[in-house]
């Protein structure tokens, strides 16, 4: 049974990315929230964590800094001092603090540290300066909420950058103290981030925040998840490409943890699993127009929805070709799937022929790299790169030609739901 009351409400970074943002998200609360139980999880303001992760690439490299530094911090001063006008508020002691710990980690950082591990130290900062914004300003405008440290509730291991969460530890931590925190008001974390049981951060995978609202909504038995975005609710396909889109009014967890696999970056693709669970709905809400109908995701089946088109950037496609001639084996193929595990390289979509195998996946150089060294005494390996992959679910013959017009194809693939290939 999930409990009546308790919703999880996920902003993203565009929902805090300037002060008349933070202003419409209280609205959304005050308005939206009236008697509920309501947890509130925020990512870091606008791009801040790309932010952070080139000046992770500058201290790593030994290179300065100070300059990018300095711009990210003026950006959260800025907003700050249009949200709080009053000059002695504790919100700028507490970002000062926050900006001379991620100032140390970087000054600390040397070349030979692991970048995985020293990422999350570092790029673990966006998040806790918005929570920390977000949470003071929520007290200005009336609305009592407590700050929650997330790194001390989502327990996972030591995967860097892609940290796994320890559920049961999580669960008990969660349920332990957050249902009395929300009887006493808001209760406001970050998304994106864990911490392991030796107390030192992690991140769950780039815009892991849906993630982290899905775990806590779990944890918490919520009786709904919304997430707060820039577009009317789950779209056929980005807006960003496609001008004629449509809003699904309903959609299955099925059709959407699979269109979120294939790229859709509206959703995180962990963010499903936990939900289905326990039959806890999520809503995808336009922060810009509330009272929107927005998309509802549950347990629901249609059999025909309108064919949705998803493109993924930056891929990379890799060929693995025998060096004598014999055919592709399934001894070569074992070879091939241990070093992709090892170096943590997903595939996005596969193919094999008599003398060779390709892969797609997401185009991460270093990762590349080491998968030619330890391979390329074995297989002959060639790699494209600026590529994209295509995918059109529920296709038909016109979405097809649509997607497909004028596009060099590399390679394709289709199932009977399912139609995707890659392309410039
Ligand atoms: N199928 C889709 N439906 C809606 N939006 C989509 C879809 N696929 C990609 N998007 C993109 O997702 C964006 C919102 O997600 P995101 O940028 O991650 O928001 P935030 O970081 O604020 O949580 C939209 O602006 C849109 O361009
Ligand atoms: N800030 C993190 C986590 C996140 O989920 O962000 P957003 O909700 O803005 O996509 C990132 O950019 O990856």
């Amino acid at each position: 049974m999930t409990q009546d009351r308790i919703k999880v409400y996920k902003f993203g970074g565009a929902s805090v990315k300037s002060a008349e943002a933070f202003r419409n998200l209280a609205r959304i609360v005050k308005t939206q929230a009236g008697g509920q139980q309501l947890l509130l999880v925020v990512s870091a303001m606008g791009k801040t964590t790309n932010a952070l992760e080139a000046l992770l690439d500058l201290a790593h490299r030994q290179q300065a800094f100070e300059q990018e530094f300095l711009q990210l911090k003026s950006y959260h001063l800025q907003v700050l001092s249009e949200l709080f006008p009053q000059q002695g508020h504790p919100v700028f002691q507490r970002l000062e603090h926050l900006f001379e710990q991620l100032h140390a980690q970087l000054a600390k950082t040397l070349p030979n540290d692991n970048f995985d591990t020293v990422y999350d130290q570092t790029v673990s900062f966006g998040e806790l300066l918005s929570s920390t914004i977000l949470h003071y300003f929520l007290e200005e405008q009336d609305l009592h909420n407590t700050l929650i440290d997330s790194r001390k509730y989502i327990q996972t291991d030591s995967t860097w950058r892609e940290a796994r969460v320890d559920w049961g530890w999580t669960e008990r931590l969660i349920r332990r103290d957050v249902p009395a925190m929300l009887q006493e008001g808001l209760v406001v974390t970050q998304g994106f981030l864990g911490g392991t049981n030796n107390g030192l951060t992690t991140t769950l995978g780039r815009e892991g925040s849906d993630f982290s609202a899905a775990v806590f909504a779990y944890c918490l038995e919520a009786e709904g998840m919304y997430i707060w975005k820039d577009v009317e609710g789950l779209l056929n396909a980005d807006p960003k490409y496609f001008a004629d889109t449509v809003c699904y009014p309903e959609i299955s967890y099925q059709e959407t943890v699979e269109m979120a696999y294939y790229g859709a970056s509206v959703i995180h693709p962990k963010t499903i699993k936990p939900l289905a669970n326990k039959q806890i709905p999520l809503y995808v809400k336009s922060f810009l127009n509330p009272e929107g109908a927005g998309t509802k995701i549950c347990n629901c089946r249609f059999e025909v929805i309108a064919p949705a088109y998803i493109i993924k950037e930056k891929q990379c496609l890799v060929s693995f070709g025998v060096k004598d001639f014999t055919f592709i084996s399934e001894q070569n193929l074992g070879t091939i799937f241990n070093a992709l595990s090892e170096l943590r390289i997903k595939i996005n979509l596969m193919q094999n022929s008599a003398i060779s195998f390709s892969i797609c996946t997401d185009y991460h150089p270093e990762r590349l790299h080491r998968l030619i060294q330890t391979l390329h005494d074995q297989f002959v390996i060639h790699y494209n790169t600026e590529l994209r992959l295509y995918t059109i679910k529920n296709y038909d013959a016109a979405s097809i030609n649509r997607m497909m017009a004028g596009k060099a194809v590399l390679l394709e693939q289709r199932t009977r739901t399912t139609f995707q290939f890659v392309s410039r």
